[in-house]
């Protein structure tokens, strides 16, 4: 999932393929890449001799065969494309450059030459951004190459000639495909396997990573040197002011010229790293000029746009059971799904065909298969399965929110306009009305805590303490990361007797697991067992000021000086924007709110614990611990 945030980049744009190379094409379309093929007419005829380095050959042949596509799609009046790539690839063995074979005496001279041993093979690789400015086509280019080297095993007269009599090496440079047939004649391949293929395809993703997300001062840590930016990096870049799907406003991290001018704040790095060598129909600009670029494409607002549409293809997906029909490795065609989920095939198809685009499915000519990470976090049975969470946000949330504009006209929850009852009773209803109802929500909760508890058990020190109750602990999976983590704690958990009823098939099983106790109760009714720390996790941001009142008076009020209360709840910065999730959740007015680090500091403070400290955890909870005054405070 790493490279499909900067080939996510061209989705908006007209991408066109100036090569004639099926195995260009395939490599671009496996990563979905969306692009128009026109074939370049570019003769390649540039003398040889005239370069300094086989690779500023490939690279020139390169650029020249995307600008007379870029050239001839502009001057046909055929809408300019945004960006053409063009590439060239090459054999040099010794001082000589060999391209496709003429014929099969050719393709026996290159195999001669390179039986027996290495040689290197070089793609050059251009991206031309295009532009029209008055009818004027304005091209940037960025180029670059790589170098593989393949060393070939002795071939015997015989084995050569079979090989050339099966067609194979006639459309290819050096006069052999790495990828078929002549894969049999390789002893060993020293770097980029698709490079020998056609297209340098790791090179170019770095090169559309620096062009789309060229490194900030601030986030220049998080990027790994010499690698493909990270999900993290390239969410951390795409959130802020640095967004953007127009690599030309990020001129001045990159290496920029405009006719051999370079741009002010350019930076140089050297030739074989690749360069971008601007190349304009017009005469040289001024500063001012060069500084006047479109307005950055507005990604960030075309992916929320869209997000409705990805979250329904999931939640969908998901109720159908999908992913649980390709668990295990299973690949299975359009239609065998759709017989399986028994809906259209051309319905299934475009589903399916959706959650590949979202990196949830593979999609191969053998049909469809989980991802690792729909294996893991999509299919029902799934340790760790947000199955459960999905088919509430489904049947429950998505509802909820297609009254938000009604919600925020009025301040209140709408749940009686979505489901045509009150609040409670619908949580009644919908997570409790059945005994199924019931286990696959609490299988819900389980799993979600699962993906939280230990960051909560380990964000602060608390071997202090000998007992521990978890009020609204549920199916007890942060008490068991609690008696994990510290073995003599003695924790139980307090819940609605309709919940501890039906814990005991979530407890883990093994003879060294320390139980943890279960008591049933409401935390607003009934006596608090007694414990030295007691925890509230996803509680108070759903409660109202009058339901937090009795709640924390409540366990301020049986906490000894030096006991402690631990939240586990979304910690909100102060301006109360960030984590979107956090923010998000607020929208459903339920009667509680989230609150900021400062917030819930007071909020403790005002029930008698001082001392209090937060730990942002990175996970989705946070935690904040705060100790019950002694008598010297
Ligand atoms: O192991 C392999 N080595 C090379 C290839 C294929 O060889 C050609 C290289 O030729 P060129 O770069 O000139 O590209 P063309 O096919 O002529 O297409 P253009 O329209 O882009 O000029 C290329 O197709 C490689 O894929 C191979 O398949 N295996």
């Amino acid at each position: 999932m790493v490279l499909n945030p900067v080939i996510g980049k061209l989705v908006s744009k007209r991408v066109v393929l100036a090569s004639a190379s099926p195995r260009r094409q395939e490599i671009l379309t496996n990563v979905g890449l969306r692009f128009e093929v026109v074939p370049s007419w570019f003769k390649e005829t540039l003398e040889k001799s005239s370069f300094a380095a086989p690779h500023e050959y490939a690279i020139e042949t390169a650029k020249q065969k995307a600008l007379e596509v870029a050239n001839r799609m502009h001057l046909k009046h055929l809408r300019t494309p945004d960006i053409v790539i063009g590439a060239d690839t090459i054999v040099t063995v010794g001082k000589q450059i060999l391209e496709k074979p003429v014929d099969k005496q050719d393709a026996y001279k290159m195999l001669s030459r390179l039986s027996g041993k290495e040689h290197s093979v070089f793609t050059g690789v251009a991206i031309v951004h295009c532009s029209s400015k008055d009818n004027h086509l304005e091209t940037e280019v960025t180029d670059f190459y790589e170098e593989t080297k393949v060393k070939f095993a002795e071939l015997s007269e015989e084995l050569l000639w079979e090989y050339i009599h099966s067609g194979e090496p006639m459309d290819k440079a050096g006069g052999y495909g790495i990828q078929a047939l002549g894969g049999m004649l390789v002893e060993y391949v020293h770097g980029d396997f698709l490079n020998v293929v056609g297209f340098p395809l790791n090179h170019f993703c770095k090169k559309l990573a620096e062009l789309y997300y060229p490194p900030l001062k601030h986030t220049i840590q998080h990027v790994k040197h010499d690698s493909i930016p990270s999900v993290e990096t390239f969410e951390n870049l795409s959130d802020g002011e640095s967004d953007s799907s127009n690599p030309m406003q990020h001129k001045s991290a990159n290496k920029l010229e405009r006719n051999g001018v370079p741009l002010p704040g350019a930076i140089h790095t050297p030739v074989n790293s690749g360069s971008i060598k601007p190349v304009c129909t017009v005469a040289v600009e001024n500063q001012s000029e060069v500084m006047e670029y479109p307005a950055k494409f507005p990604s960030k607002i075309v992916e929320l746009m869209d997000g409705f549409r990805a979250s329904k293809a999931l939640f969908v997906a998901s109720k159908l059971k999908v992913f649980d029909l390709l668990k295990d490795k299973c690949i299975l065609k359009a239609v065998d799904v759709a017989n399986k989920i028994e809906a259209s095939v051309c319905g299934t198809e475009r589903l399916l065909d959706a959650c590949a685009s979202l990196g949830l499915l593979e999609k191969t000519h053998q049909g469809y298969s989980n991802t690792d990470s729909a294996n893991t976090y999509l299919v029902s049975d799934r340790e760790y399965s947000l199955h459960g969470y999905i088919i509430h946000c489904n049947d429950r949330l998505w509802h909820l929110f297609t009254h938000l504009e009604a919600a925020v006209k009025e301040g209140t929850m709408q749940t009686h306009q979505a489901f045509g009852k009150e609040t409670e009773d619908l949580f009644q209803d919908s997570c409790y009305h059945s005994v199924e109802a019931k286990q696959r929500f609490m299988t819900a909760m389980h799993n979600l805590a699962k993906l939280t508890a230990r960051d909560v058990a380990t964000a602060f020190d608390l071997s202090p303490f000998r007992s521990v109750c978890d009020l609204g602990g549920c199916t007890g999976v942060l008490a068991h990361e609690l008696v994990q983590k510290y073995p003599i704690l003695k924790v139980t958990v307090f819940d609605l007797p309709d919940v501890i009823a039906n814990v005991s098939c979530f407890q883990p099983s093994g003879q060294h697991i320390t139980p943890v106790m279960f008591t049933a109760g409401d935390f607003f009714k009934d006596n608090l067992p007694e414990a030295d720390l007691y925890i509230l996790s996803l509680i108070l941001h759903d409660l109202n000021d009058e339901k937090i009142n009795i709640l924390l008076s409540k366990i301020s009020g049986i906490c000894k000086p030096g006991s402690a209360l631990l939240l586990a709840e979304i910690v909100l910065d102060e301006e109360k924007t960030h984590p979107p999730r956090a923010v998000l959740q607020s929208l459903s007015m339920t009667e509680g709110k989230q609150r900021s680090g400062l917030e819930y500091k007071q909020l403790l403070e005002k029930y008698g614990f001082t001392n209090v400290q937060i730990k942002i955890t990175g996970n989705i909870l946070d935690a904040i611990l705060g100790f019950k005054k002694t008598s010297a405070h």
